[in-house]
């Protein structure tokens, strides 16, 4: 008799912030068990699926007992006997079910964390990794994006880009090029230290020191780079998400950035400033609040041919968000969430959907996180070529490397392997 879903179940857990979230097992008829963790971010788009917290939506820290319960009740009936192996119906079942267009009753925390599990035990029942039973054949390995200074909302300091990042470029294999990454994250910290700063962590793993500008950072990192022993832009590039809705001003319209004002204009003046400074970034994501599309796409149509410009915000991995952005020219890249959308099914159709538009895909973790790989595995699958997960530093980020470590030794060594930047962007 073919494999049915017998039951779904989830439980409140805590993530990498000590906030609740959700956890969710699938068990299947004969007993094959796929779990999951659900991650919840900070700087959240206003378009995202709807994180269902006790007492109201988005309400940070709070319990996330409603979302469970909806999962032990009514998911778990609606799934009882479902085919595992029909991802996109399965999906379908609880998007039906929820009713609304954000999955604001039963929770996209509650959907997803099932969406994932039921992945999970599919692949285990025919006993294949994760990312195989996703992705199938002629898998690469993504070249990765670690955010070494943290700033904006996921830290208390006086930087308002939020997130610093360096990924490694030229690399013999994804061992070799993390190895480069984590010597250049133990270097930066002795750049911190000497001057003068501290080296507390932010939310993602990065160092947060209470730096006075965004330039002040961009050049610790640059140092750090040289420092151990790398040619910036050649082995280790730089990028960055402004995560600009955050430093938007709603009635001006303008942007209130590190002490002074930038007309949207000033901002892209700065912005260019910045690559000319260091040509070594590579990637910039969010330049621009998530309202003001137009400005975005003016960057973009400046500036999309120099470098990588993600959308973060304004799409919340949401496909009629993305169909919208593509058609006005707003970006060349797209982030990945699955919690901004909240079903494994959507999310593909995201990739898809930016792809077939010459547009790149990263992948994301959230700044609050747990100990789940799915992500790893879910980039190798959709051959996503690039991933964002945080510092080489913190378990619930590097589990993810080293899920992909383990991923890369499954796969073979081979170069050919490898997602290499610029190559999967096409740029002059
Ligand atoms: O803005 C982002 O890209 C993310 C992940 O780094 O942050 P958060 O999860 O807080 O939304
Ligand atoms: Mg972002």
């Amino acid at each position: 008799m073919s494999l049915f879903i017998d039951s779904v179940k989830a439980r409140e857990i805590f993530d990498s912030r000590g906030n609740p979230t959700v956890e969710a097992d699938v068990i299947l008829s004969d007993g094959t068990l796929g779990r999951a963790e659900v991650p919840s971010g900070a700087s959240t788009g206003e378009k995202e699926a709807v994180e269902l917290r006790d007492g109201g939506q988005r309400l940070q820290g709070k319990g996330v007992s409603q979302a469970v319960n909806n999962v032990n009740t009514e998911i778990n009936k609606a799934l009882h006997g479902e085919d595992p192996f029909n991802q996109a119906h399965v999906d379908q079942v609880m998007i039906d079910l929820d009713g609304t267009p954000n999955k604001a009753r039963l929770g996209a925390n509650a959907i997803l964390g099932v969406s994932m599990a039921v992945a999970r035990a599919a692949a285990k029942a025919t006993q294949q990794p994760l990312y195989r039973y996703l992705g199938g054949t002629d898998l690469e390995l993504p070249q990765t994006f670690h955010n070494v200074i943290n700033g904006g909302e996921h830290a208390d300091n006086g930087i308002d880009i939020q997130e610093f990042m360096i990924t490694p470029v030229e690399r013999t294999s994804f061992r070799d090029g993390f190895e480069k990454i984590a010597n250049t994250y133990h270097t930066l910290k002795k750049v911190i230290e000497k001057a003068g700063y501290t080296t507390g962590l932010g939310d993602e793993g990065g160092f947060a020191p209470d730096l006075k500008s965004s330039t002040e950072a961009l050049q610790m990192l640059h140092d750090a780079i040289v420092k151990a022993g790398y040619t910036p832009g050649k082995e280790i590039a730089i990028a960055f998400d402004a995560a600009a809705s955050y430093f938007y001003n709603r009635e001006t319209k303008n942007y209130d950035f590190e002490g002074k004002t930038y007309t949207p204009a000033e901002l892209g003046e700065y912005y260019i400033g910045l690559l000319d400074k260091f040509p070594e970034i590579i990637s910039i994501e969010d330049p621009y609040g998530e309202e003001d599309w137009d400005n975005f796409a003016e960057f973009t149509k400046k500036y999309g041919h120099r470098v990588q410009i993600v959308a973060d915000d304004p799409v919340c991995t949401n496909p009629k968000l993305i169909r919208e952005a593509i058609e006005k020219g707003m970006a060349n890249s797209i982030l990945i969430k699955l919690n901004q959308i909240g079903t494994v099914t959507e999310t593909l159709e995201a990739i898809r959907l930016a792809r077939k538009n010459g547009y790149t895909t990263m992948i994301s973790h959230r700044s609050g996180e747990t100990g789940d790989t799915f992500v790893a595995d879910f980039t190798v699958a959709t051959n996503s070529a690039e991933l964002k997960s945080g510092a080489p530093a913190r378990s619930e980020r590097v589990e993810k490397y080293n899920q992909l470590l383990r991923i890369e030794e499954e796969l073979g060594v081979d170069g050919t392997r490898l997602a290499h930047f610029p190559d999967n962007v096409k740029f002059d």
